[in-house]
């Protein structure tokens, strides 16, 4: 192995905790570190001669089919996996998760939607025999799908999907057509090139009736020679900022057949002779799009904890400056403002990793209780899905970028794999829900909760909106976590409160509630982030006290601060909504930058350790300033040297154009 750079090592030898204590306690016990690192070494073996050229002087065209050749291989361990009996749903989970985010798919996979969307889709809308005659090929790759559900026309609003399906009683069959421009499928992962088959959702035609959107299963390309299937348009739809390597693809459909049993009828049903059987609620066919949603929260946890190792490592090898005269370049790790930029990252990953397994949890109760008919709690999974997938992108958006900004000019570059991973989250702020979108979703919810506040049973993520409102909730302000968490709770409930008397003020006044409703709506979304806001500084605290319960005295103390980092900082963030609502003074404020200033040198020992604890190899991290050894000027010359550009002496540009244009002859 490689000289670790002396600045680094020296950083590691003053960690105050055992690292791979918390490196167990992330990956939720000692087997389960095992099997991921069993994982990625079986991986990293079968890929290690794919890279011939950087990835990024690729066309769009070879980046996709070097990831077609990479996800192979990849998804091969997956279907290994299942061949021995180890994919249990977490063990699915956590392998998707962990596989589409390592370097072998650094900018997507495009079979990434087979894994994320079409299997879940028949899961969760399929019923048994479909599953059964679905599954096993989907499993085994012998198909690979794709999720189409976005129109040109229309993402957000799918109740206004044009796509149509018309039932044929006299065939039993179903007739797929996309009859304007703006109804052609738009965006579906994989579609363009990858996939034979797809889940389309279409607005259901039986007995000369629309019933609404409606999940099918629709073969489109001939499962032999991979040529598209008669009446099937299909294609790539460009290039984009980011995920590159995945063809998004369009589809037109012109008469396609489909027999009557490729519709997913779980939930509802075309019998034979076109007669319609109603679900029992119809946002259960949106289920698949929960399940997407919760996995996303997982997904931004992997990106920032590479984001956060690249520029935690960077910042303790790069020396800029001297604090003092006469002495030595600082490490700009060494910064307090530097410590601001990137700590937040560390303690992020951290909170959205417990409240992605909380979220995992109630998900897993939810559904078993809606397979026994009970939908009592499902508004508030959807509610909480929504706002955490909104918040958990939009941080890791932010702090991602926050990342790269910390790492200076080197940060810019492709090789140091922060641009790429910025690319890769930014594109989930939008995809399954854009974020304002599912904000708002989460207000309706809040609203509604607000409105019958004294008079409902409050289910357990909105109980606090009743507690708060008690007379002395906090009677004074202290500088502690736990008065700032109420601090939130007071925050969220005025938020929430205040936008329901806006809108109830409008509406009183002659608006429609619609207009009320458009009116109020940047309340709305802000009042709906505070929630997520309380949700996570909570699961974060509560959980981290439990696991205080099982880890040595030395990890207790980092987590301990971890916790305070993130909650005092987005204190400081949020201080303005604390002065509107909660009682806390100036001097408060005064006193809990102080203690947030405490809380980066606080941490500033362990920095290194506490990145290094994400355990992420080198070969799937793919960063020159963030490899495990600080080689980051070495691998940045390393990396220089493979431009196409250095590969001659003189580029034949110039005695085209340059050296004419120089010599006044162009
Ligand atoms: C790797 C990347 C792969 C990417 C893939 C993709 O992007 S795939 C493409 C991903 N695309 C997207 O994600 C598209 C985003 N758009 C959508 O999800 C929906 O169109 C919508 C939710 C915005 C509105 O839908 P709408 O106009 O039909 O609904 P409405 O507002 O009239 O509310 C009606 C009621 O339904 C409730 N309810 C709603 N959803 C759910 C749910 N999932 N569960 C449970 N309940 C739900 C809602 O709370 C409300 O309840 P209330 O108050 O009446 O008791
Ligand atoms: C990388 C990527 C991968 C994707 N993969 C898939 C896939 O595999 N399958 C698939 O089916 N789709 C996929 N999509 C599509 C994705 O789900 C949609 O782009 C997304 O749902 C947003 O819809 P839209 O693009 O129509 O945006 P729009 O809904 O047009 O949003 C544009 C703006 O309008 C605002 N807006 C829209 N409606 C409202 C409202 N009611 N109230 C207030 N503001 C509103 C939004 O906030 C946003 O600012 C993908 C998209 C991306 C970027």
């Amino acid at each position: 192995m490689a000289k670790i750079n002396e600045d680094l090592q020296r950083e590691r030898d003053k960690c105050t905790f055992k690292i791979a204590e918390l490196t167990t306690l992330i990956d939720g016990g000692r087997d389960r570190t095992d099997a991921r690192r069993e994982r990625e070494k079986v991986l990293l073996s079968r890929t290690k001669d794919l890279h011939g050229v950087p990835e990024e002087y690729l066309s769009h065209k070879e980046k996709y089919e070097s990831a077609i050749k990479n996800s192979v291989i990849l998804f091969g361990i997956v279907r290994q996996m299942q061949e021995e009996g180890k994919t249990s749903v977490t063990d699915y989970r956590d392998v998707i998760t962990s596989l589409l985010a390592s370097a072998q798919t650094r900018d997507g996979s495009p079979m990434g939607v087979h894994y994320i969307m079409f299997m879940p889709a028949i899961l969760n809308q399929g019923t048994e025999e479909q599953q059964a005659q679905w599954m096993p090929r989907a499993w085994n790759s012998s198909i690979i799908g794709t999720y189409a559900q976005t129109e040109l026309g229309h993402g957000t609003f799918i109740r206004g999907l044009e796509t149509t399906a018309t039932y044929d009683p006299s065939t039993k069959e179903f007739v797929l057509n996309t009859p304007t421009l703006t109804s052609y499928k738009w965006w579906p992962g994989g579609l363009g090139h990858t996939v034979n088959y797809c889940i389309v959702v279409a607005q259901l035609y039986s007995k000369g009736q629309c019933h609404g959107i409606h999940s099918f299963i629709l073969q489109v390309r001939d499962e032999e020679t991979h040529a598209p299937l008669p009446g099937i348009k299909v294609g790539d739809i460009g290039a984009k900022l980011g995920l590159n390597s995945v063809d998004n693809g369009f589809l037109g459909l012109d008469n396609v057949r489909i027999p009557r049993n490729h519709m997913l009828m779980k939930h509802a049903q075309v019998l034979e002779d076109g007669t319609y059987v109603k679900s029992k609620n119809s946002k259960l066919n949106y289920g698949a799009m929960v399940f997407v949603r919760v996995v996303i929260v997982f997904d931004m946890v992997n990106y920032l904890s590479k984001a956060s190792t690249i520029a935690v490592r960077y910042s303790a090898v790069r020396r800029q400056c001297h604090m003092k005269e006469g002495a030595p370049e600082t490490q700009i790790l060494d910064y307090l403002t530097q410590q601001h930029k990137v700590f937040i990252s560390i303690a992020t990953t951290h909170a959205l990793r417990v409240t992605a397994n909380k979220l995992w949890d109630t998900f897993n109760a939810v559904t078993e209780e809606l397979g026994g008919g009970n939908l009592n709690r499902l508004p508030e999974l959807h509610a909480l899905a929504c706002c955490l997938k909104a918040v958990s992108t939009a941080d890791t958006a932010n702090c991602v970028e926050r990342c790269r900004l910390a790492c200076g000019g080197h940060g810019y570059m492709q090789s140091s794999n922060l641009p790429l991973t910025y690319g890769l989250v930014t594109a989930a702020c939008t995809y399954e829900g854009e974020n304002t979108v599912l904000l708002l979703q989460t207000a309706r919810f809040l609203v509604k909760t607000w409105q019958n506040v004294d008079t409902a049973k409050l289910t357990p993520t909105v109980e606090y909106l009743k507690i708060t409102r008690s007379k002395g909730f906090i009677d004074k302000w202290q500088n502690s976590i736990e008065c700032i968490i109420k601090g939130f709770q007071i925050v969220a409930m005025g938020k929430i409160s205040s936008s329901v008397d806006h809108m109830q003020q409008r509406i009183s006044n002659g608006m429609a509630l619609e207009d009320a409703w458009n009116m109020t709506s940047v309340q709305l979304v802000s009042a709906a982030e505070a929630h997520c806001r309380v949700i996570i500084m909570s699961t974060f605290y509560e959980e981290i006290n439990k696991a205080m319960a099982t880890v040595s005295p030395e990890l207790r103390k980092v987590l301990q601060k971890l916790v305070e980092l993130y909650c005092v900082y987005w204190a400081l963030e949020k201080v303005g909504d604390l002065l509107q609502y909660a009682p806390i003074a100036q001097s408060d404020i005064r006193d809990m930058k102080s203690w947030y200033e405490d809380i980066l040198v606080e941490l500033r020992p362990n920095a290194v350790a506490l990145v290094d604890a994400f355990d992420i190899r080198d070969g799937i991290l793919h960063s020159t300033l963030g490899a495990y050894d600080g080689r980051v000027y070495e691998r940045l010359m390393e990396e220089a040297l493979k431009s196409p550009l250095n590969g001659e002496p003189v580029n034949q540009s110039f005695h085209k154009y340059l050296k004419p244009f120089m010599q006044g002859k162009l």
